[in-house]
């Protein structure tokens, strides 16, 4: 299991003034931002584009974008992405479309990548891709909004994919997404978590960096 990294998602930042926003965790150290990318489609929101990114890394911002695509079509647009500075690129199983030739284009494109799954798809969904990625998304809440509550069946899935790793030699990350703070962080961390989007509950914090110690610390 790879050591507790902290993605907090900007999705929860100051979407009048997002570089700032993005200047938060970077001044704390942190090397991750997670990147929500919403389609109106495939989830009832929009958020960014290609040219959100773009404008975050001319702005200044060098930590590792942690890109997660909630689209219908999102073999259309990672080329976008990739170009605007994308770091990783996460993608759903759950639309139909060509995942595996989607993710080997993903790092032809010079990034990592990530199958992303839904808290009601089942590990056994994206078994046939896990030796292809870089990153396993387990989705803990429906995605298309924040601030909502953490889903604790989601953890038997976490145990699955962590055993899975352990059991097959897989080094990818296995992330979790949605309703993330520190009492369901620890929860999921128990059963194989690496890496914690948080959202609402990281730019809330009175005490950003108290809080980065503690998901540090787990
Ligand atoms: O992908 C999503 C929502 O669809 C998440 O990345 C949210 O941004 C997490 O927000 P919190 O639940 O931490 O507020």
């Amino acid at each position: 299991m790879h050591p507790p990294l902290l993605s907090p998602s900007l999705l929860a930042g100051d979407h009048a003034h997002l570089a700032a926003s993005a200047r938060i965790p970077a001044n704390l150290g942190l090397r991750w931002l997670h990147v929500d990318i919403m389609d109106a489609h495939f989830v009832p929101n929009l958020t960014f584009g290609p040219g959100t990114v773009a404008a975050l890394r001319a702005a200044g911002a060098t930590q590792f974008f942690d890109t997660h695509l909630m689209l219908d079509e999102p073999h259309r647009y990672v080329e976008a992405f990739a170009t605007a500075g994308a770091s990783s690129i996460s993608i759903h199983i759950e639309p139909a479309y060509d995942h595996q030739a989607t993710l080997a284009r993903i790092r032809a494109l010079g990034c990592q990548c990530g199958i992303v799954l839904n808290p009601d798809t089942p590990a056994t969904a994206v078994e046939h891709l896990l030796p292809h990625v870089d990153l396993v998304l387990v989705m803990t809440v429906q995605p298309g909004f924040g601030g909502q509550s953490f889903r604790r069946d989601t953890l038997a899935k976490m145990r699955t994919l962590a055993d899975w790793r352990a059991a097959r030699g897989f080094r990818w990350r296995l992330e979790v997404d949605g309703g993330i703070d520190l009492t369901t962080a620890p929860e999921c961390r128990a059963h194989g978590a690496d890496t914690f989007v948080a959202g609402t509950a990281f730019f809330a914090a009175p005490d950003k960096a108290a809080f980065a110690d503690a998901i540090a610390r787990l």
